[in-house]
This record gives structure tokens, C-alpha cells and sequence, in this order.
């Protein structure tokens, strides 16, 4: 059985938000506030889209604040892009409806962008698109992720860790309060994709943006976020890291998939891997050794 989402008030768009004081852990989704977050900067009230008569969402509650990390995780065809496309407002939703701050930019990156092979296109027109930037806050908004050296190189030539930072630059270049990052590790190797997102939690940090973002990754993500939101056509649990990996809708979605002995855990270091082989470097604890990892500490709260 499912844990369903505490209903929000069925106020205006322009309505204040429900907020309550602290993450009480129930798996309810109604504006649990990490002492890190601030004001409220979307929230999906009763979302449900349909398609053809088929339910996509059903009775969607989610509020992402400024500074925090919230991933929606969920398997295929669970809405995760649905409901991100609602809070876009690229669809309109059947029922219920998208409450945003007053004056929200969002940065988005989606999931998929195709870009001519054909029509060669260097890093720095590619940013400028579709809003000229000038050179200086291309080249800020590349050092912002690690990126400097794809300035002039064709987006075509770039690696895929390379371009999913470039996209980065691209969204954090409008200036955003959130950022929405449909799979922003697509395409990347293990070892990138920690780095990654050790990279967008530190963009959060400088910037106090909020994140809301879609992972299909079922540890290393964790480590990075302050909130989970598991949806499968509605909110199954949300929660922090640890209790949504616990709770036993969760289980019943992700179990078979978690492998034996291994644990979700904060990374609390600071250091790059550079040269450990990422097939051996898992950030997830081995809770059969839990004295073997040497860089990892398993969270404690
Ligand atoms: N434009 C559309 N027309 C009809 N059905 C759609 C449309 N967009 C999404 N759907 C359906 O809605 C459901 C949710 O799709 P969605 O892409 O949101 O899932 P998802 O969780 O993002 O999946 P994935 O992890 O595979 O990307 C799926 O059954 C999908 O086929």
C-alpha cells in the first residue's frame, strides 16, 4: 500500500504556498522545510495530466524552496518528465494547478536536445542561444562548472560530461532561482556523473538556487540531495535520502534493483577521485566491510 500525498490547499496560482516547519518524515509531500531552504519557489497543487483519457498524474503535491536539492526519482513512464512539462507550463494540467513565486526564472535543461551534426556550432554561440550573452558571462558561466576550455570548441566534439556542463552554463547564463535538470547525467561515466553532481550541489551552495531534478540513479544521487520525491503516477514517498531509500514503497520500486550490501550515504570529503577506477569506487557503503571504504562516511541523523 501507498502512502499517499497529504492534500494542499486548493488555493489561486497566486495563493501563498502551504509550508510546514520541519521535515516530519511522514512521506508526505507538503512543503517539508530543510533548515537550509528558504522561500518557496514552485509548487505542483493536485496536479493530474492525462493523455488520451490515461492518467500520467494523479494528484501531484510538490514544492521545491530555494536552496535545496530536490530529485523526483520514479521508474519508466512514472511522470517524472510529465510533471516537470506541468511545472514548466508546457502542458496544461487536467486538474489542479502550478503555483510559482512572483518573477521565477527558471533554467532548465532538458532531457534531450538535438543538435545538428551537420551544422557545426562552437560552445560559445551555442550559449548565446536563444539570448545573446556577452563573451565575459559565457566564459563566467563556463568557469562556474568546470568547463573553460570548450569556449570555442564545436558543442558536436564535446564529451559527454562536457556538454552536460555546458548545458549547465547555458541555463545558470538566465540568471535562475531554480534550475531544472531533466537527467543531467545522461550520457556520462560513474565516475562523471558523481562528479556532476557534486558540481550542481555546489552551484546550489554559491548560488542558493533551488534544484529540482530526474534521476534514475539510486545512490549517488542521494548523497547530493536534501529531498526525494519517488513518484510512479503519483507521490509514492518523499522524504530525505534516507528515509525514502527505507521506506518500503520505495523498496517495493527500487529493491530489486539495489545491490546487495550497499547503503545510501552522505559524501562528506572533499577531494576529486582522479585515477580509481570508478567500477570499484561506488559511493554507496559496504555495509557487509562498513570499516573497508576509506572515503566514505555513512550518514548519521
Ligand atoms: N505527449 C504524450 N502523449 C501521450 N502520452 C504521453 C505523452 N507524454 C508522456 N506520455 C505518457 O505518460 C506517461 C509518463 O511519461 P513520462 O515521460 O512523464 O515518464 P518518465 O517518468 O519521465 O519516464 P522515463 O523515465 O522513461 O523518461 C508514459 O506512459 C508516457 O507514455
Amino acid at each position: 500500500m501507498t502512502r499517499e500525498v497529504a492534500s494542499q490547499q486548493n488555493g489561486s496560482p497566486a495563493s501563498p504556498p502551504h509550508q510546514s516547519q520541519a521535515d516530519c518524515g511522514c512521506g508526505h509531500d507538503h512543503a517539508h522545510v530543510n533548515p537550509a531552504s528558504g522561500e518557496p519557489l514552485i509548487q505542483a497543487r493536485d496536479l493530474t495530466v492525462e493523455f488520451g483519457g490515461r492518467v500520467a498524474l494523479d494528484q501531484v503535491n510538490l514544492t521545491v524552496h530555494r536552496n535545496e536539492i530536490v530529485t523526483l526519482i520514479g521508474p519508466n513512464g512514472a511522470g517524472k518528465s510529465t510533471l516537470i512539462r506541468a511545472l514548466l507550463q508546457a502542458i496544461k494540467p487536467n486538474k489542479g494547478d502550478v503555483w510559482r513565486r512572483h518573477g521565477l526564472v527558471i533554467g532548465y535543461v532538458p532531457q534531450r536536445l538535438n543538435i545538428d551534426p551537420i551544422m557545426p556550432m562552437t560552445v560559445k554561440r551555442f550559449l548565446s542561444i536563444p539570448s545573446p550573452h556577452s563573451l565575459a558571462e559565457c566564459k563566467q558561466a563556463l568557469h562556474s562548472v568546470g568547463a573553460d576550455q570548450t569556449l570555442e570548441q564545436p558543442v558536436q566534439s564535446l564529451s559527454g560530461g562536457e556538454f552536460q556542463r555546458v548545458l549547465l552554463a547555458r541555463a545558470i547564463l538566465r540568471k535562475p532561482d531554480l534550475l531544472v535538470l531533466d537527467e543531467p547525467v545522461q550520457g556520462v561515466d560513474f565516475q562523471g556523473q558523481t562528479e556532476l553532481y557534486r558540481l550542481i550541489s555546489r552551484l546550489r551552495e554559491r548560488n542558493g538556487f533551488g534544484i529540482l531534478m530526474v534521476s534514475h540513479d539510486l545512490h549517488i544521487v542521494m548523497a547530493e540531495t536534501d529531498r526525494v520525491v519517488c513518484i510512479n503516477g503519483h507521490v509514492c514517498c518523499s522524504g530525505a535520502p534516507t528515509q525514502v531509500s527505507d521506506s518500503p514503497e520505495y523498496l517495493a520500486l527500487f529493491g530489486g534493483q539495489t545491490k546487495p550490501g550497499l547503503a545510501v550515504y552522505h559524501h562528506l570529503h572533499d577531494h576529486t577521485h582522479d585515477g580509481m577506477a570508478s567500477q570499484q569506487h561506488t559511493h554507496s557503503l559496504n555495509v557487509d566491510h562498513p570499516d573497508k571504504p576509506d572515503v566514505a562516511q555513512k550518514e548519521r541523523n
